[in-house]
């Protein structure tokens, strides 16, 4: 896959005028985006990622580093590589309040120097996919922070950019405008052919729309990883066995000899055993166990890991992930 743009070593120091008080916001960070991902950036607050998005879109300079666009340094041609890239950043949509809705996307496209026929036919398409035609009369300042939102994202796209960087598109929204911004983003990515750089703390966003996650944690990348990958990682095979009656005290003892990490509850006549297994054949050693005393097994489930608790855990264990 063709690599669009790469991010080395970029190191930011911010100095607070009035306390000259120093933050290091990013440590020397480094990652690859490729031509037509959708790439998740990652992080806890404060942890770097509107300043890795400002940065890339030249908004703000690097203390070290250097951010290339399609081969191209933003900073040494600053105008030749940001004409590839447009920004939706949070808190700051870029919309003209008291325009309407169309006049805004007019007022964008007329930049890009097309015959009106086409532009027109663009923007109805725009308006059709972001649901925003029954309001294209509307003064933006009318419209709901969902409609604002969606409306920037159109706008980016009229600019007809490789790349779309969006800084917590979902954030603030109610659960339905979410998704929908979701449903449109994946729709960019597969019918626009786009790359779509994400920034979000909210990790069912990125693993729903995202292939790949870079990870920033206090100013540093943890983990670059697709994130099918990640699930498969950091897979727990977490059983809770239920059995009809309670076990003996041989049969914990050998349980809490072969499972250390085992939990055992009993409810009445029931019994409930929760293991987890780094392989799942050692889930015959619990057979046997159970075989012990002929226990008879009622139900075994499976409790699936979920992204969230992935990222936890990279979070708290970043020691061990240190890989860039
Ligand atoms: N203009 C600024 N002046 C001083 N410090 C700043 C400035 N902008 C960001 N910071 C600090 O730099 C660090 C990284 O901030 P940044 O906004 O990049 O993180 P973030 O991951 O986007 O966080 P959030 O999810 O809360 O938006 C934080 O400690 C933040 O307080």
């Amino acid at each position: 896959m063709k690599k669009i743009i790469e991010v080395r070593n970029l190191t930011k120091v911010y100095k607070k005028r009035k306390t000259k008080e120093v933050i290091e916001a990013l440590k020397g960070i480094d990652f690859d985006v490729f031509k037509g991902e959708i790439l998740g950036l990652l992080g806890p607050n404060g942890a770097g990622k509107t300043t890795t998005i400002k940065l890339i879109c030249g908004l703000l300079q690097p203390d070290n580093g250097i951010v290339k666009i399609n081969g191209i340094s933003n900073k040494q041609y600053r105008l030749e590589s940001l004409q590839h890239i447009s920004a939706v950043l949070e808190g700051n949509r870029n919309l003209y309040w008291r325009f309407s809705v169309r006049e805004n996307m007019e007022y964008f496209a007329g930049n890009r120097g097309e015959s009106p026929k086409k532009i027109f036919k663009e923007i109805d398409n725009l308006l059709t996919m972001f649901s925003l035609k029954d309001k294209e009369n509307e003064l933006v300042n009318r419209l709901s922070r969902g409609m604002q939102q969606k409306l920037a994202i159109a706008v980016a796209m009229l600019a007809d950019t490789e790349v779309l960087l969006l800084d917590e598109p979902t954030l603030g929204l109610d659960v339905e405008t979410s998704l929908e911004v979701r449903g449109i983003l994946k729709k960019i990515i597969s019918e626009y052919g786009r790359t779509i750089i994400i920034s979000s703390h909210d990790m069912d966003v990125i693993q729903d729309i995202c292939d790949r996650t870079v990870i920033i944690n206090q100013g540093k990348v943890i983990m670059d990883e697709r994130i099918d990958h990640l699930m498969d990682l950091f897979e727990v095979r977490s059983y809770k066995i239920s059995i009809g009656q309670p076990l003996t005290l041989k049969q914990i003892k050998s349980l809490k000899e072969q499972f250390p990490l085992y939990k055992y509850d009993e409810d009445g006549n029931y019994a409930y055993i929760t293991i987890e297994l780094e392989k799942s054949e050692h889930i015959y050693q619990l057979f046997a166990i159970l075989q012990l005393n002929q226990t008879q097994i009622d139900s075994i489930d499976r409790k699936a890991i979920r992204f969230d608790e992935v990222f936890m855990e990279i979070i708290k264990g970043e020691h061990e992930y240190e890989m860039a």
